[in-house]
């Protein structure tokens, strides 16, 4: 008798993606999968088009040609905000939070934005209204706590360090309960001690919320250590798609990163 386990449907697919700015093409017939729970990277040389991938799929561009499903369905040209309502939330390589307001405002937002509450229920102050909102604040409170940013909660989210920007951006997006969570360098001016915990951050995501991570990185390793299995891109072409360890001695992949030197 044959073994039958099953291999979970992918729950990103990207296939045959492209996107060109006028003569360049920066993403050339990109193609690959995310198993849910995944840690999938992104690697390549400057200016390889790896934002320009997390662009397409996050809706902030259209692509030129090809295609992107979310657990089987089509998102390619979709706007931002429909794939984040479909469950697509990113961070971006510069943070993007709302500085002058508190490090708990700023994970209010992030619910306000998603809810769905009726106009008449807030203008009214019902008791339903004020139980969802006291839910909103608790649950606020909640990722403060799992990102360690708890006694920060009150202040303005432009006088954090850096670091807590970082983790704070991560829980803006952990709010909202997102199935795929796009990261675009998050370790990008983080120490070593704030590299080795966002390590351990995004295992305990997957671990603990089930969330599958798409990266963008160059941090080789926090790559590494992190991912099951990499993309490296140059040039806008994908040019090896491997497990870490395979990716470490791949002869391409070596002469891109040794080329740029
Ligand atoms: N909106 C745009 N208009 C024109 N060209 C663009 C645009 N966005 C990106 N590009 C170009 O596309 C190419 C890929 O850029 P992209 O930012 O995706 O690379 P990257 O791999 O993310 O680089 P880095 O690691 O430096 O962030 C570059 O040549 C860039 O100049």
């Amino acid at each position: 008798m044959t073994s039958t386990t099953a291999t979970p449907p992918p729950l990103l697919q990207v296939q045959d993606l492209c996107m060109r700015f006028g003569g360049l093409l920066a993403v050339d017939r990109v193609a690959f999968d995310v198993a849910p729970k995944e840690v999938f990277a992104i690697i390549g040389p400057n200016g390889a088009g790896k934002t320009t991938v997390f662009n397409c799929i996050s809706g902030f561009y259209q692509p030129s040609a090809g295609q992107i499903q979310l657990a089987g369905s089509s998102i390619a040209g979709h706007s931002s905000h429909q794939v984040a309502n479909q469950g697509v939330v990113r961070t971006f390589q510069n943070v993007r939070l709302f500085k002058a307001m508190t490090a708990l405002e700023n994970l209010l937002v992030a619910q306000h934005r998603q809810s769905n509450a009726p106009l008449l229920a807030g203008i009214f102050n019902t008791a339903s209204y004020r139980k969802s909102e006291a839910e909103k604040i608790e649950r606020a409170l909640k990722w403060l706590d799992v990102m360690g940013l708890r006694e920060f909660a009150n202040r303005e989210a432009g006088n954090l360090a850096y670091g807590h920007q970082r983790r704070l951006e991560i829980a803006r997006c952990m709010i909202t309960g997102p199935r795929l969570l796009m990261l675009d360098e998050p370790a990008a001016g983080l120490n070593p001690q704030e590299k080795k915990d966002l390590q351990q951050l995004i295992d305990q995501l997957r671990r603990d919320w089930g969330v599958t991570v798409l990266l963008i990185e160059h941090d080789m390793g926090l790559v590494m250590g992190v991912s099951e299995r990499i993309l490296v891109m140059e040039y806008g072409k994908p040019i090896a798609l491997g497990v870490p360890e395979a990716i470490r001695n791949d002869e391409r992949v070596i002469k891109a990163y040794l080329g740029e030197a």
